[in-house]
């Protein structure tokens, strides 16, 4: 699968972001993830891959407490950001979120201009002391997000107008305008056509070389083409954890030779 993955751009990939140690997440009775233990890296791009209902979505959403909006759900285990417990009671989940942001499978930007969907995050957290301050913010996000060149002559409309792909971008604009040091993104290409799938891929090799990248997705060939490190979850378990290159060409683990041979999932 190597020809088919992105040009990487070299960036130190060393630095441990996210430590999480025996994990357990309960939905009611249902046991959704079990003792997972996981080191995700700076300025790495991290795949979750595995069958429907293995608990990808549930991992991922522990890692901006999420999780914590769903009465039922309960979670176990450390989690640390940078040595930090985020359950600790003393972290604030709002706070945290502007840390690890999150981009969802369907675009969901705010019924509200372009500019506004940007410069919300920025302005319930006091990143701007003047509106010169929020513009700047807004275009740098927005070209982060490789959208300036497309929005830039109508940041009033409505988000809401802009095609999905676009749309997608936008919340990725939205995601990285805080600043965050982790992106969480839950299938983010999957209500996306190829094209926009592309870009998509694309930028998420572009903002690994800021902050850490994990991704939950369907596609194993995503999984190849974005992502040095790859997870494989199999009914709740993480069964193998590795570079991706690995993962896809030499796997230890039978479960996860299933799965990326098609025998699984
Ligand atoms: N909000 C919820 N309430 C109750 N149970 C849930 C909830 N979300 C997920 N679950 C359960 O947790 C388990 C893991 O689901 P999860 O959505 O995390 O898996 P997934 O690997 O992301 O699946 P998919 O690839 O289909 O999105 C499943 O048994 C699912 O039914």
């Amino acid at each position: 699968m190597n020809d088919m993955r992105l040009t990487e751009r070299a960036v130190d990939t060393n630095q441990l972001k996210i430590t999480a140690r025996d994990v357990q997440v309960f939905y009611g009775d249902n046991h959704a993830i079990k003792d997972v233990t996981v080191d995700i890296q700076d300025k790495t791009v991290t795949a979750f891959i595995g069958p429907s209902g293995c608990g990808k979505s549930t991992f991922l959403r522990c890692l901006n407490r999420m999780n914590d909006t769903i009465d039922i759900c309960r979670v176990e285990g450390k989690i640390l950001l940078d040595d930090e417990d985020i359950y600790d009671k003393r972290v604030d989940p709002v706070q945290l979120r502007a840390k690890v942001g999150m981009v969802f499978q369907k675009p969901n930007p705010f019924p509200k201009s372009i500019y506004d969907n940007v410069a919300y995050g920025p302005k319930i957290h006091g990143l701007a002391r003047s509106k010169t301050e929020l513009d700047e913010i807004v275009e740098t996000s927005l070209r982060r997000a490789a959208l300036w060149d497309e929005v830039k002559d109508r940041l009033t409309a409505p988000g809401t107008g802009l095609s999905g792909g676009q749309q997608q971008r936008l919340c990725i604009a939205r995601a990285v305008a805080t600043s965050p040091e982790v992106l969480l993104m839950d299938e983010p290409c999957s209500a996306l056509d190829p094209i926009a799938t592309a870009q998509v891929e694309e930028l998420i090799d572009d903002l690994r070389s800021r902050f850490s990248v994990v991704i939950v997705t369907h596609s194993m060939q995503q999984a190849a083409r974005v992502s040095q490190k790859t997870a494989f979850f199999h009914l709740g378990n993480l069964v193998e954890f590795d570079d991706t290159t690995k993962i896809f060409t030499n796997p230890e683990d039978p479960r996860t030779e299933s799965y990326i041979t098609g025998r699984i999932g």
